[in-house]
């Protein structure tokens, strides 16, 4: 069995006291599994403060869990000691937001672009340095001799192609993009996707992609996994979850995302309060916003269940396709156009 490059295992992050024996006051990230495969581009999407930001420090090493497993490759990033996590930073890479934040106004971009390569591999000849600064600059869409240049005399979707150079310059095997596009305009936006794929096409990068924009995921993303209050609802097949969506917070999601036909969305029912405590809450999250809820969602909260796709009797594959919903079927449910506007509880 090959092992995937990047599996999560049960991942939780608490934020709270950090006191010892009490209890935490928030569950930002609460018990994520999820595989990213080589070259693969996974789509992690979910409306503000569900913790997708958090679940991305994890991954990059920048935050440690409260439990679970970070395995890249196989090896665990959490137990790793520093001097080992420090020789594996090249193989995974970050790219934030807001470019500006991870350029220095005061160097140039050449400069910026081969930091990572003088931490990470020190031994290279400063020529080779400026090769590979050259090379990646040209792969970005921007010329060599950009490199004398400061981030001040770039737009914002040209200082986030050099963020992308800077993130792909030590050969990474995965680059964690958190909300890497949001801030562009749309067609800027659509030229760094297609970046993307040319140098996921090029390079063999996977990439863990951030994002609150459906359209974003649907363009680039093998699989997407959609997270809810700190949990995965739902991953799969981006074309499939979209087509037909099986947890109620997906359809949600899809209905809010302008020009998308379907269910209406009362806007006020959006960013519900988190639990104080983890343990307050036993149940499915969404139930208080979902009509399908029973029972038995008020008191037990659903374990991911596979979905088999309509396709599976001519073309078997592996089913890949999970929702934690106590009310997901195999076959989409029929969703007439607002049932999921009222709350029932
Ligand atoms: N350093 C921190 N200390 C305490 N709470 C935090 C911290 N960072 C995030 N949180 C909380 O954890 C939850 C998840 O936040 P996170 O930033 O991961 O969400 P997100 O899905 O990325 O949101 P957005 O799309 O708005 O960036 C939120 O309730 C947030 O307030």
């Amino acid at each position: 069995m090959t092992v995937p490059l990047l599996a999560l295992r049960d991942v939780v992050r608490d934020y709270g006291s950090g006191l010892a024996g009490r209890s935490a006051s928030l569950r930002a990230v609460d018990g994520v599994s999820l595989t990213v495969e080589k070259g693969e581009i996974v789509g992690i999407v979910g409306e503000s403060g569900c913790g997708k930001s958090t679940l991305a420090r994890v991954v990059a090493a920048l935050d440690r869990p409260t439990s679970g497993e970070v395995l890249l490759n196989g090896e665990d990033l959490v137990t790793m000691d520093k001097r080992a996590l420090l020789r594996r930073r090249d193989r995974f890479q970050m790219v934030f937001q807001d470019p500006y934040g991870s350029l220095d106004p005061r160097r140039r971009i050449g400069w910026s672009v081969a930091e990572p390569l003088g931490v990470l591999t020190p031994r290279l000849s400063k020529a080779e340095t400026e090769r590979r600064v050259a090379e990646m600059l040209e792969a970005v869409g921007l010329k060599a001799t950009d490199a004398t240049r400061f981030p001040h005399e770039f737009s914002g979707g040209q200082r986030q192609r050099v963020a992308i150079a800077r993130a792909l310059v030590t050969r990474p095997d995965l680059v964690i993009a958190d909300e890497a596009v949001s801030a562009l305009d749309l067609s800027v936006q659509a030229q760094v996707l297609n970046l993307i794929l040319d140098l996921r096409e090029r390079t063999g990068a996977a990439f863990l992609f951030i994002t609150h924009n459906l359209s974003v995921v649907e363009a680039i993303c093998d699989r997407v996994a959609v997270m809810y209050r700190g949990r995965i609802v739902e991953s799969g097949a981006t074309g499939e979850v979209f087509e037909a969506p099986r947890h109620p917070y997906t359809r949600l999601l899809l209905a809010a995302e302008p020009g998308r036909a379907g269910m209406a969305l009362d806007r006020e029912e959006k960013s519900p309060p988190f639990p104080a405590e983890p343990g307050d809450w036993n149940g499915c999250a969404f139930r208080p916003r979902c009509v399908e809820a029973t029972e038995t969602c008020r008191r037990e909260a659903p374990a991911p269940i596979e979905i088999v796709p309509a396709d599976i009797a001519p073309a078997p594959r592996p089913v890949d396709w999970r929702a934690a919903c106590h009310h997901a079927r195999a076959t989409p449910p029929p969703a007439p156009a607002g049932d999921l506007a009222a709350p029932r509880s």
